[in-house]
């Protein structure tokens, strides 16, 4: 037991404690468990205990924490090496000078909350909600551990895509926010840091909305069709709602109407705005969710078109297993296409964690599931990568030559060709029977000096357009780009050959419509 040393000298006990008394407490009883696995990316070796306990059908979450002695009521500081666990713990989820993750590590293990006496499942919007507290806290543990980085929560956005009946969202809320559920106007951003627009829910069900907001009245609840969203916006702290251009993209189902809609945006730029009116920062979104899988594709590839702008730094979400797959996959496998090209080329990591079995879904669905995380590149290591080649001629290549992908590339470009040398038969031929030029400096540079595994596998071979689309890895087919594009004139920079002031495009990846990858 320590008392307070992590809150440094400016605070006082007793100003904390009244702090914490003035929060919401939860008295929960305690299991531990010496076999969970500790946080400890960041600090191999670190133990940490873990408990677990339930409060009322949601979840006991970290343990760390200021506790009250049942003999004379003082509050001390318990921390993860003290041996014993509490008989009560007052659950405080959020504390952030502390520079031990362990601290942010959910352990439940309780059934969350399934809609199922509010509302029925709408299989349209690919409701499939998680019913398995494990399996929550090991997607959230996912999250915190690498796509989160909650030690620095200050400068941390998170933000969850379809967040349902709130399986995945009742125990981020007390995490992220602090067990008072967000900012209380007027206290200072110190001791409990993250303000309550540092997580924020996307979810088109008017139910759940209404749910979750209720629920978690300081949480930001955007009522908006995932596809909508300017994830720019939001990193940038503005209303993360489109102009309302992308109209082909709506789901249909689930917004209840075009005025309950506007209302919402409407109520939406009041809720988004920062509750002490605070001029915020650009910071990267760090994504997760459990997606809706009739879409999940689009929303992987908007995400990519965030990337360009750096809105997006990481995604921890489920797909169907299949999907995960071709994520992961590596040249010449039956999964290999247009995703693994994309994800690969635009991701430092792209991991699978684990495999979901369909039994911890209400309802189950067919297929299995898995958990990825996503780790984005950022806009100037993929300016890097492509070396001025355009995403949104990388674009054209990629799915011409998957469509047709029993065919070799050179027949599955031949088309694509013409187009783009409006029928000159002689360039056609000669980019279709062409020997790949050198690999530009940025990319050489990549490649020699810095090791990076995208530039590694870059260069093209001379029998190139022989091959069949799934043989060639990202960085080859960025070359066949630059081959039949060159690289893009007006804003490519011959001198230092690092495409630096290539315009990476907003709108790219996402136009691809279903089963087009
Ligand atoms: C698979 S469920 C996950 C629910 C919850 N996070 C859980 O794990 O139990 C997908 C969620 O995405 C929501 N959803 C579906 N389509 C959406 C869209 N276009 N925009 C925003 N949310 C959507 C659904 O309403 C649903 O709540």
């Amino acid at each position: 037991t320590r008392h307070c040393s992590s809150f440094g000298p400016s605070h006082s006990i007793q100003r904390e404690r009244q702090r914490y008394q003035k929060q919401r407490r939860v008295r929960v009883r305690l299991r531990r468990h010496d076999d969970a696995m500790p946080f400890s990316s960041s600090s191999p070796g670190a133990s940490s205990r873990v408990y677990t306990g339930g409060v009322g059908g949601g979840y006991a979450v970290v343990l760390d924490g200021w506790v009250q002695r049942r003999s004379d009521g003082e509050w001390t500081w318990e921390e993860k090496d003290d041996d014993s666990p509490p008989s009560s713990v007052v659950v405080v989820a959020n504390v952030d000078d502390d520079d031990d993750a362990s601290v942010y590590l959910p352990t439940a293990r309780a059934t969350p909350t399934l809609p199922s006496g509010t509302f029925r499942p709408k299989q349209s919007l690919g409701q499939n909600f998680l019913r398995d507290g494990n399996t929550v806290a090991r997607i959230v543990r996912a999250f915190i551990e690498g796509g989160g980085d909650c030690r620095r929560r200050r400068t941390m956005r998170a933000v969850e895509l379809g967040p349902g009946a709130g399986a995945l969202t009742d125990v981020l809320v007390p995490t992220l926010l602090g067990s008072g559920g967000g900012r209380v106007e007027g206290e200072d951003d110190d001791v409990l840091g993250a303000a309550a627009d540092d997580f924020r829910c996307i979810e088109i069900d008017a139910r759940s909305v209404e749910l979750l907001r209720g629920k978690h009245p300081n949480l930001v609840v955007i009522h908006e069709d995932v596809l909508r969203v300017d994830y720019r916006a939001l990193a940038d702290d503005g209303e993360g709602v489109t102009s309302g251009d992308d109209d082909d993209d709506i789901a249909e189902d689930g917004m209840g109407g075009d005025m309950s809609k506007v209302e919402d945006i409407g109520r939406l730029s009041g809720r988004c705005r920062h509750p002490t009116g605070m001029t915020t920062t650009t910071i990267p979104l760090s994504i997760i969710g459990n997606l809706p899988y009739y879409i999940t594709s689009q929303i992987l590839f908007a995400l990519a078109d965030a990337s360009h702008s750096d809105s997006v730094k990481s995604a921890t979400v489920t797909m169907q297993y299949e999907v995960g797959r071709r994520l992961v996959a590596s040249t010449s496998t039956k999964d290999y296409g247009i995703l693994s090209v994309v994800f690969q080329l635009y991701c430092t990591s792209v991991k699978m964690h684990f495999k979901i079995p369909p039994t911890v879904f209400y309802p189950q669905p067919k297929v299995d599931s898995a958990l990825m995380g996503l780790h984005f590149a950022g806009s100037e290591l993929l300016r890097r990568r492509l070396g001025g080649v355009r995403p949104r001629d990388l674009r054209s290549v990629v799915t011409s030559a998957f469509r047709q992908r029993r065919k070799t590339v050179r027949n599955g470009l031949r088309r694509l060709a013409t187009e783009v040398y409006k029928g000159d038969a002689d360039r056609v031929s000669n980019f279709l029977n062409g020997a790949p030029g050198p690999l530009p400096a940025s990319v050489g540079k990549l490649r020699d000096e810095e090791g990076d595994n995208v530039a590694l596998s870059q260069e093209l071979p001379s029998d190139w357009a022989s091959k069949r689309p799934e043989e060639l890895t990202p960085g080859q087919f960025v070359e066949i780009a630059r081959m039949l594009y060159g690289p893009a004139a007006d804003d490519f920079d011959e001198e230092d050959g690092d495409g630096a002031r290539v315009e990476l495009g907003n709108k790219v990846w996402r136009k691809l419509k279903h089963g087009s990858n």
